[in-house]
Order: structure tokens, then C-alpha cells, then sequence
């Protein structure tokens, strides 16, 4: 694997990564018309491969994403295992990197998941965060990162674009708070309503940080990228069109001006009812769909929105095939599959589960996903 950038200054000359092959991605997500939907699916890498398991043993989550050689080589192990049926890699790291780097400490506890030792309790906390310290700079906190994406992007030779991503602000703000995951969300939305100013302070910060964090990345090689609202469904519609759409349209518009030409999608998971204000108040291309939300329907209530607003963009839907189809047998995974490309039609889809992998899917069935969008999705387009 090479590692080239493990040592020394790494190269930010994008002229100098190998040419790109498969651009399939990429122009979809442009909206241009494709030959089939491009496909990848969140959380590609992880536990339920078993070559991922192997590298585990050996090293704590966060030491692989620290490493860029181990990075590289998480990220490509799906690329490698389903040679010709992925269409985009994603950069083995974490949203939580971020808070991390505002320094808060995180560790990942086998079986339970991301633990926040001292999470934030009272706005008098904001205190022990340092992004507002002199001489503080995200790109040197997260220069790894920045190093694993370089790195990764050499080492896949060009087979397909490379993704960056960061967790949006009300997801690590609720991280951050709780200490880890909740069923409730208690403590972080009460910040919401008790401590409304508090909250605010923290998301723009988060905003700030992520923004710059996602312009770094793209200058050390992300192709595109992508945002995680992964509680965006914890808020009802008021509350995301406070707490969570305003960053997340900020961060978008940031990094747009810095990189016009590099497409951003968002996932708001849960946020069905957000999908107009996400086509018509933001400048994601791309807005990604989980499994309770029909593609037709969302398709047709993303392009009315842009007709009354008269805003002139395309937005592209990805998703969004429940990832627990992928615990049925073949024949079902191939019918799910096709009705799921029908339903999102021959233009502007990406493939994609509604969420991500989950440890105990067999990769067997993955394929039969992959193999599934290639086939019903170029049907589509005959
Ligand atoms: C909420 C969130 C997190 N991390 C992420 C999100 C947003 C996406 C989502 O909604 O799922 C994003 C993420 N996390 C990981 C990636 C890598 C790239 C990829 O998608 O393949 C990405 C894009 C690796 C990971 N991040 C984590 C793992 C598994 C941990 C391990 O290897 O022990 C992986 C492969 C750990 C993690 N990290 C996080 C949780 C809740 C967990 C534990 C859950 C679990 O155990 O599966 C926070």
C-alpha cells in the first residue's frame, strides 16, 4: 500500500493525482444524464467486512484514522472486494474527528459505540472548547485527515472519485452534549430551548470549523463531498428550520464559493419534511433520502418547490433502499432494488442505502445490491 504521505509534506497539487476513469458519479451528481445510476453505499467500510475485522484487531478506530496508510487501505478494501461495482470511495474517518479537534475527547468502546468522557453540561463548557483560541487552526488539528485523503487518493490510481464528508453542526452538537447516542436527546435539546443563545453559539462554531474542514479537504484531494445530519429526524420542522438548516445551508454555500465545481450532498436523516427547504434554501446538488421517504413523492415535491420559488438548479436525490432489505434473500434484494430505481427514474438518482452498513449484513448480499442498481438502472434508461 503506499504511504507515501505518512512522512513529510504532503502534496496539494491536484494536477498531480492520476486521471480520473470513472467519472459516472461525478456527473451525476452535476445532474448530467448518465448511462446508469452510480452507486456506493454509506459506510462501505466497516465491520461487516471481514478484511476490515483483521485491521481492527490489531489497531483502535481512531489510530486508523489517524494512519494514513490504514486509512487508505480501509477505504480501498470494498473497492478492491467489489472491483467494478462501486462508483465513488469514501474517506475512512468520523464525524466525530471534529469535536475531537475542538478538544473534546472521544473514544470508540467496542459493541456500544462513540463515549465523550466529559461531555459539554452546562453552556460554561463552551470554555474547554479551543477553535476560538489564538493560534488555533483547523487544518493543522486535522492535517491526518488531510493526509489519509492525498494518500488515498494516489493510491486509488483513479478507478473512482474519492468523497469527503463531516458530521453537520446539530449532530455533533448533540454528540457532544450527550456523550454519546440517545434515544431521547434530552440533554442536547434542552440546550435548545434553555439554552438557546448557548446553542447557538456552538452550532455556528461547528459550522465554522466544518466548512473550513470540508475546503481542506477538497484541497487535499476530496472529489466531492458530503454532509451528516444523522439526527436531523430528533427535530421536528420548527426546530430544523432553527437549529439545523441555517448551518447547514452555510456550510454548503462556504464551501461552493471556494469550490464551485465540487457537487455536496446532504443526508438529513428523518428530515422528510425538510426536503423543500433543503431544494430551495441551500446549495447541496445532492440530497440524500432514507428508506421512509418515497422517491417518487420526494421527487415530485423537490421539483415543485424549485417551480414556485422559480429557483433555476437541478437537485439530484440519492438513496435509499432500507438497509435491512439487505438481510433478505437474493431474489428479494434484486426486486427491492429495481422497484427502487424505478421509483427514483432514469435521471438524477444516485444509489445508495437509505443509511449505512450494518456489522452483521453478509457482503455477499451487498453485491447483489450493486449488481442489482447496475442492471434495473441501465434498464431504466433504454
Ligand atoms: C453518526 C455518525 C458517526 N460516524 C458517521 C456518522 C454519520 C453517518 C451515520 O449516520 O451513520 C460517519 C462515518 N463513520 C465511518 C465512516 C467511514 C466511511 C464509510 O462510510 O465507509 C463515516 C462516513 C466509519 C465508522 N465509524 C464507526 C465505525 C465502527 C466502529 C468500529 O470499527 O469499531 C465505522 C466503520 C463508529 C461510529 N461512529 C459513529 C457511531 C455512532 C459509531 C458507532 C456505530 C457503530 O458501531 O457502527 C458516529
Amino acid at each position: 500500500m503506499p504511504s507515501s504521505s505518512d512522512h513529510g509534506a504532503v502534496n496539494f497539487d491536484t494536477a498531480r493525482f492520476p486521471p480520473l476513469k470513472n467519472d459516472l458519479y461525478l456527473r451525476a451528481a452535476r445532474g448530467e444524464q448518465t448511462e446508469r445510476a452510480p452507486v456506493w453505499c454509506m459506510r462501505q467500510a466497516g465491520r461487516y467486512l471481514s478484511e476490515f475485522r483483521a485491521i481492527r484487531v490489531e489497531n483502535e478506530f481512531f489510530r486508523v484514522c489517524r494512519t494514513p496508510s490504514l486509512a487508505t487501505e480501509v477505504t480501498l478494501q470494498p473497492l478492491r472486494r467489489y472491483a467494478g461495482l462501486l462508483d465513488a470511495a469514501i474517506i475512512f474517518s468520523d464525524i466525530l474527528v471534529v469535536p475531537q479537534a475542538m478538544g473534546l475527547d472521544v473514544e470508540m468502546v467496542p459493541g456500544k459505540g462513540p463515549h465523550f468522557p466529559s461531555p459539554l453540561r452546562s453552556p460554561d463548557d463552551l470554555a474547554r472548547l479551543v477553535d476560538r483560541n489564538e493560534g488555533f487552526s483547523v487544518d493543522a488539528q486535522l492535517d491526518y485527515v488531510y493526509k489519509a485523503l492525498t494518500n488515498t487518493r494516489h493510491a486509488l490510481g483513479g478507478q473512482v472519485p474519492l468523497l469527503g464528508f463531516v458530521g453537520a453542526p446539530w449532530t455533533l452538537m448533540a454528540y457532544m452534549i450527550e456523550g454519546g447516542g440517545s434515544k431521547t436527546f434530552a440533554a442536547a435539546k434542552t440546550w435548545l430551548f434553555a439554552h438557546r443563545a448557548a446553542a447557538h453559539e456552538l452550532l455556528a462554531r461547528l459550522a465554522d470549523v466544518t466548512a473550513r474542514f470540508l475546503i481542506g479537504q477538497v484541497r487535499a484531494g476530496a472529489q466531492a463531498l458530503q454532509v451528516f445530519e444523522s439526527w436531523a429526524g430528533e427535530l421536528g420542522p420548527r426546530d430544523f428550520a432553527e437549529f439545523s438548516l441555517p448551518y447547514l445551508a452555510r456550510i454548503a454555500a462556504r464551501v461552493k464559493e471556494a469550490y464551485p465545481g465540487v457537487p455536496i450532498t446532504v443526508f438529513a436523516k428523518g428530515a422528510h419534511y425538510a426536503l423543500e427547504l433543503l431544494a430551495t434554501e441551500t446549495v447541496y446538488d445532492v440530497i440524500s433520502l432514507d428508506w421512509t421517504v418515497d422517491p417518487r413523492t420526494a421527487r415530485a415535491r423537490v421539483e415543485a418547490a424549485l417551480r414556485s420559488k422559480s429557483v433555476a438548479r437541478s437537485v439530484v436525490l440519492q438513496g435509499n433502499l432500507d438497509p435491512t432489505v439487505l438481510f433478505a434473500d437474493e431474489q428479494t434484494i434484486r426486486d427491492r432494488t429495481a422497484e427502487m430505481c424505478r421509483a427514483f427514474g432514469p435521471t438524477a438518482h444516485i444509489a445508495n442505502l437509505g443509511h449505512g452498513m450494518m456489522p452483521a449484513h453478509d457482503p455477499e448480499h451487498l453485491r447483489v445490491f450493486l449488481e442489482a442498481v447496475h442492471q434495473s438502472s441501465a434498464e431504466l434508461r433504454q
